[in-house]
Parts: C-alpha cells; structure tokens; sequence
C-alpha cells in the first residue's frame, strides 16, 4: 500500500497532471469518482428505503450528480437536493445536465426515518465555514442521526487540517479519490470521516511520484525497509547500546520503562546512568540492563569514551533544570561519524529545561556531524518550546509540527491521538493506529525508549522514530483495556514479530 497523503492543492495537481497526460478528462475522472461512491453505496446499503444526494455547487457536487444518477439507473429512490448551481460549461454542471432527475433547493430540505444521505456539499474546495443551508442540512442530518456516506470529505471538514469549519458531517462511510488527505487523519477530521475508502479513479502512481508528496500516512510500508533485523554473527554492542539517564532516588520508574522498551526494541546493551543517591533503588530493580554511576558531565564523558553507547534518552523523570540542561548539551556536543553517538531522544523534563533556552538546543542540534536530536513533546511542551508556533491558528498540527522540526532541527514527535513526526528535511507522517489506552503514565517514557533503541540499531532519525510511534500505538491498541505502561514493553514484542516476519502491513 502506498503511504502518500496528498494536501488539497496536490491533489488538484494531480487532477491537472492526469489531464495534461490525456488518458482521461475532467468530466472522466468525476465519472469515475461517481461510479466508485454509487457501487460502495449499494454494496453497503442494498436495502436503503430511500438516498438523499446533497450536492453542491462545485466539483464535490459534480460527483454527486453521478452518484444520483447512476442510483436511480439501479432502481434506488433518489431525492436530489442542490446547494447552488455549478458554473455554466465545467465538469459539474456536465454532470448535472446529464441528471435528470428533479431537483429541489437544499434549503427545503426534509429526510425521512431510514434514509441514507450523500453528502456531496463541499469537499477539496472547502474554503469557509459552513452557513445557511449547507450548515442547516448538517443540522437536520445530524439530529436525525441518519447514516452519511461523504464524498472525498465530510462537508465542513478541511482536508488540509482536520478541522471542522463552523459545523460539518460526522459520516459513517468516506470515499476519497487517489490518496488519502491530511484531514482524513488529523482529529477532529479522522472521527467526522468515519470508515475511509480509498477508491482509485485513474489517477496513476506515477503521476503521485511526480509530485512528490512530503507527508506520509505513518504506516509499516513508510519504514520498514529501515527496520533492523540482527546479522548472524550479531554480538550485543553491534546490536546498538541505548543508555538511559535517570532522575534521583524518587523518580527512577521512568528511566526505567524507558530502558526496558530499548531493550525490548531489540538494542543489544542498555545502561541506566543514575545519580550516586539513585544507585541502589535502580540496582534493586534492574537485571540485564546494566547500571552505571552519572552524577557530572565528567562522567558522561567517561562513559561515552569508555562503552561507546550510540543513543541516549534524557527527560523521563529527570527533573527540570540546569543538570538536564548541561547533560543535553554534552551529548549533542559529540561526533557522530565513526561510531559515534548517533542521537539522543529529548522527552518531559528534558524538553521543559529548555524553555528559557531554546536557541541554545536548536544550535547544539543544527551543528554538521551533531547526533540526531528527537523530541517528543505532547501538547503542553509544545507550547512550552515553541509558542508562537502553537498559538498560530492559521497552522495545522501538521504544519505546526514541520515548522518546529525546521526551528530546532531536530525531529518532533508533536503527540496527542493524531501524533504527528516531522523531520527538519521537510517529511511528515501523520499516525492514526493509537487507542486512548495509551493515554496513562509512563506510556512516553516507553515511547522514548522505544525511538532510542531503534535508532541505536542504525535506523536514520525519521524513520526509527516513525517506527516507534506505531509500534508504541499498536501495542497499545492491541493490549486494549487494563493497559499500563509496565505492559507496554512486553506488549510490542508480538508487533515486531509480525514486523519482522513482514505479515504486518
Ligand atoms: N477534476 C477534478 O478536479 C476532480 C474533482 N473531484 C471532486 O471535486 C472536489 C473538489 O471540487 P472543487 O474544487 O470544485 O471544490 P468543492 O466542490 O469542494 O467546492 C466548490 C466551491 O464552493 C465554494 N465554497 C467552499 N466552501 C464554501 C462554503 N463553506 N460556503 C459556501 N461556498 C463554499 C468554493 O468557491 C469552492 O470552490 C473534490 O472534493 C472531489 O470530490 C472528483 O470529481 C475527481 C476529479
Ligand atoms: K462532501
């Protein structure tokens, strides 16, 4: 399966190209994408009493005049209801000539018990929020709670951000053309789009390949050619070494999970750096992942001389200051080349010290040769980091998480539900197989954990961080109910069998 996801501008571009190519015309593919919406409608509602096909002005409404009339041609009872009229001589207006069903005003606009609705108001060319009788027909549809099925998008959902501008439809069924949109799968858009169909209307991969899309579904086929798979003559500091600093004697759990989700990502050899006053409650709870005694910058220096470890996790329970502060920095102040420290992965705490100091970071990050820097904030240190990005509306969480991998030159794991990755080089991959189980503690600091181990394994920054934030999310998924984060370690071992053995897709 291919991963692209295209912005509503792309996608238009792809519209263009396939024209431009001359295997099929406007009117063509709006045919096909009518075609691909009135099969799944009778597929999945054979014994719909009655459709209402609510077509706008544009292209979106284009498609549902083919929609209408290719269900009255299969015998289905259609009511056709019209948001203006399409412009004199293009594709929709076509398609509307050759409906001839009557057609009433949408504002009038009555539905009945046990009717199905297609929604073909707005779609790509959403510009505004809804009003009068598209957003009226939201009102009615949606209090009457009958099944939508949507055309490319729910109306009133963006497809560039996943928002809702002013209201929009909460559809059972979405049938989108080519590739999926952003919208698709930023919230609050991937809960208003309901079942996704991805229906192919003659719009060629190598079209999608000349475009060259930068954003990316986040799913196995993104990453899994990176994914490491241990040599035969593999011994354990080939495998990568992760370590894991710790916060003092009442805040050591967290270095911990983090350790244990390296080691179980398939790291080779872990090492938990505690404080001289964490030692023994650390050493009471590990077993095959080794500890060692970090209290200044001397001593991470030591360390990285002496076992060579290639990734670091710094932030879960760390605490907030200038120690969390200088150890970052002492990282990020090595070389990579040559077996070097290849990244360190910034998380809680370690995110948070930086608030005041953010340039600093940035700077460290962006020198040539500095290990990979990955973040991975959740909201709130978000807009600890980087404000101004956070506070800007006209952003999506998309381009709020590429504008902040750009800044601070490293990649950003902006979490929530709809975690987005964003690289400084300009990708993006949107995840959508989380579950609000993983929403409890320390379930980030096995998420950090995760990243590092993968990355210490010779995975690029991006990748191994796309990684982990599925294998995270699916094993959070699969676990369900009575998750906690101490389950987590053990609950991705099964993700990455069928990963490995590539039955997982
Ligand atoms: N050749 C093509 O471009 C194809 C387009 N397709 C369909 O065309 C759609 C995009 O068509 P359009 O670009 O015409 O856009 P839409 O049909 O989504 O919107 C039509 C127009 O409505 C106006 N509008 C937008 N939001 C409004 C609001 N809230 N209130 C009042 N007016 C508003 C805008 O002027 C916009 O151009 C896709 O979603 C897809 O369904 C498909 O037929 C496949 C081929
Ligand atoms: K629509």
């Amino acid at each position: 399966m291919r991963n692209e996801l295209l912005s509503t501008a792309e996608m238009a571009e792809a519209d263009r190209l396939t024209i431009a190519a001359g295997s099929l015309d406007g009117y063509g593919l709006m045919q096909r994408a009518g075609e691909a919406v009135a099969a799944l409608v009778l597929a999945r509602h054979p014994g719909a009493k009655r459709v209402h096909i609510l077509c706008g002005p544009g292209n979106n409404g284009g498609d549902g005049y083919v929609v209408a009339r290719l269900l009255a041609e299969a015998g289905v009872d259609v009511a056709l209801w019209a948001s203006g009229e399409p412009r004199a001589g293009g594709d929709a207006a076509l398609a509307a000539a050759a409906c001839t069903l009557e057609r009433r005003p949408l504002s009038t606009l009555t539905a009945e018990a046990g009717s199905l609705v297609v929604d073909a108001i707005y779609g790509a060319g959403l510009s505004k929020p809804l009003t009068g009788d598209a957003k009226a027909a939201v009102d009615i549809v949606t209090g009457m709670n009958l099944p939508v099925v949507a055309i490319d998008l729910p109306s009133g959902i963006s497809g560039d951000s996943g928002e809702v501008l002013g209201s929009a439809f909460r559809a059972a069924l979405t049938v989108t053309f080519a590739r999926k949109k952003p919208g698709h799968l930023l919230l609050p858009g991937r809960e208003r789009c309901g079942e996704i169909v991805l229906a192919d209307i003659g719009i060629r991969d190598e079209i999608i390949d000349q475009i060259a899309p930068r954003t990316f579904e986040n799913r196995p086929g993104l990453w899994i050619a990176n994914l490491p798979a241990p040599a035969v003559d593999a011994h354990k500091y080939k495998r990568g070494h992760t370590s894991v600093f710790s916060g003092g004697p009442s805040a050591t759990g967290a270095a911990r999970l983090s350790a244990l989700a390296a080691a179980r990502s398939g790291a080779g050899a872990v090492t938990v750096l505690s404080p001289a006053n964490a030692m023994q409650v650390n050493a009471a709870h590990l077993t095959s992942i080794m500890l060692r005694k970090v209290d200044a910058i001397e001593d991470v220096d030591d360390l990285i001389g002496d076992r060579r470890p290639s990734t670091f996790v710094l932030g879960p329970g760390f605490g907030i200051g200038d120690k969390a502060r200088d150890f970052t920095l002492a990282v990020l102040a090595k070389d990579r080349q040559d077996g070097g420290v290849e990244g360190l992965v910034l998380d809680a705490d370690g995110i948070t010290s930086f608030r005041n100091a953010a340039s600093t970071l940035y700077e460290a990050a962006g020198r040539p040769d500095a290990p990979a820097l990955i973040m991975t904030p959740h909201e709130g240190e978000f807009g600890r980091l980087f404000a101004d990005i956070a506070g800007n509306k006209a952003l999506s969480k998309l381009a709020k998480a590429r504008e902040a991998a750009q800044r601070a030159n490293a990649v950003i794991v902006y979490k929530g539900a709809d975690s987005v990755i964003a690289s400084p080089d300009g990708r993006a991959a949107i995840n959508s197989n989380g579950a609000p189980w993983l929403a409890t503690a320390g379930s980030g600091d096995v998420l950090a954990g995760i990243i590092a181990g993968l990355l210490a394994q010779g995975m690029p920054a991006f990748e191994a961080t796309c990684a982990g934030v599925w294998i995270h999310a699916e094993a959070g998924s699969r676990f369900g109910p009575g998750l906690i984060a101490e389950d987590l370690p053990l609950a991705i071992v099964p993700v990455l069998r069928q990963l490995v053995e590539n039955t997982v897709r």
